[in-house]
């Protein structure tokens, strides 16, 4: 890999994939540089799989430019490949080797020298906190130990770019964090991170997300940054529970509400702006605030009705 900081790690542009029928990627964009934590967010089947193997190289694109640091895939050949990490959805450990024995054998793929890799191990157990751990099989860890131990032999070989397809998947909030931590720590280092997730409260966290849907990009930029260009009010309702499917309902139907999800004991709507005094008059009885906000009503005012816009 280059050291031109102004040359993407990766980098896809207008890519087209279809699978059979199903257009996976319908003209996407990405770009991940040094010392960038991207977030790659959108629900199930929006294509961020899909994105994440043509970035890596494991699929070929029917349209658009898939580029390595610079480079098509058909120019790097494998070598391309160090100078990624990738961890898939379904990252496969050895469960009968214990910690140290995985780490060995991903070494061993890597064809890293004994010296190199032993004070590498032990770098990436004390970040992921994995020392007493060392000697249980991968089997026997829980789900945020097993994917620390991912993320660690995804790193071995020292990539400068690090692909995960939902790392927090199925990992209890500690452990959440720890990953987190870690990550935080990688971008700090330099490294690209590129995330794809489908939570929303980790899509705030990253430096810059591209929001992803039906295989297209509906908006790009800094978390915070999107949601305050969000045009569109959003209001929090109190409703007694026996109340709640009615006016859930209601507001569905109505053409000037752009989402309703459950907030604890309220309702959270977002209401396209040119209607909302509309809405306000409709939920006569009901108590009715003000909210600020935040990336989730972004998301779902795009995704849920994308017509509406919303961000610029
Ligand atoms: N190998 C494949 N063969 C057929 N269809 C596929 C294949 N891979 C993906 N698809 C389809 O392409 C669409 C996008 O899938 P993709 O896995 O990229 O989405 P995703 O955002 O990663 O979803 P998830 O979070 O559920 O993994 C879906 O409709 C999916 O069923």
């Amino acid at each position: 890999m280059t050291d031109d900081a102004s040359i993407p790690l990766l980098e896809a542009q207008n890519v087209t994939k279809a699978f059979g029928e199903v257009k996976a990627l319908a003209g996407a964009s990405l770009r991940l540089g040094p010392g960038e934590l991207v977030g790659l967010v959108g629900a199930d089947g929006a294509g961020k799989t899909s994105l994440i193997r043509a970035l890596v190289g494991l699929i070929e694109v029917d349209g658009g430019t898939v580029r390595v640091d610079g480079r098509s895939w058909k120019e790097t050949g494998p070598s391309g490949r160090e100078a990624l990490g990738y961890m898939p959805q379904q990252y496969s450990l050895y469960p009968d080797l214990s910690v140290d024995e995985n780490l060995t054998f991903f070494a061993s793929l890597f064809g890293l020298k004994r010296k190199v890799f032993e004070e590498r191990r032990e770098k990436l157990l004390g970040m992921a906190q994995l020392q007493s751990a060392r000697d249980r099989p991968a089997g026997a860890l829980s789900g945020g130990m097993y994917k620390k131990l991912a993320v660690a032999c995804a790193l071995l070989h020292r990539p400068r770019a690090l692909v995960l397809d939902e790392p927090t998947n199925g990992v209890d909030p500690v452990s959440r964090r720890e990953l987190w931590v870690l990550l935080y720590e990688f971008v700090a280092d330099g490294m690209g991170v590129l995330l794809a997730t489908p939570y929303m409260d980790e899509a705030a966290r990253c430096g810059r997300v591209v929001l992803l849907a039906q295989g297209k990009v509906l908006a790009e930029g800094e978390p915070a940054t999107l949601v305050a260009a969000l045009a569109h009010p959003v209001i929090e309702l109190d409703v007694p529970s026996h109340e709640r499917s009615r006016v859930v309902s209601s507001l569905e139907e109505h053409r000037g509400v752009l989402s309703v999800t459950p907030a604890g004991q309220h309702l959270r709507a977002v209401l396209r702006r040119e209607h909302a005094d509309d809405v306000r008059r409709s939920l006569r009885g009901v108590r009715v605030r003000d909210a600020r906000p935040d990336f989730e009503d972004l998301y779902l005012a795009l995704v849920d009705r994308p017509q509406a816009g919303g961000a610029s």
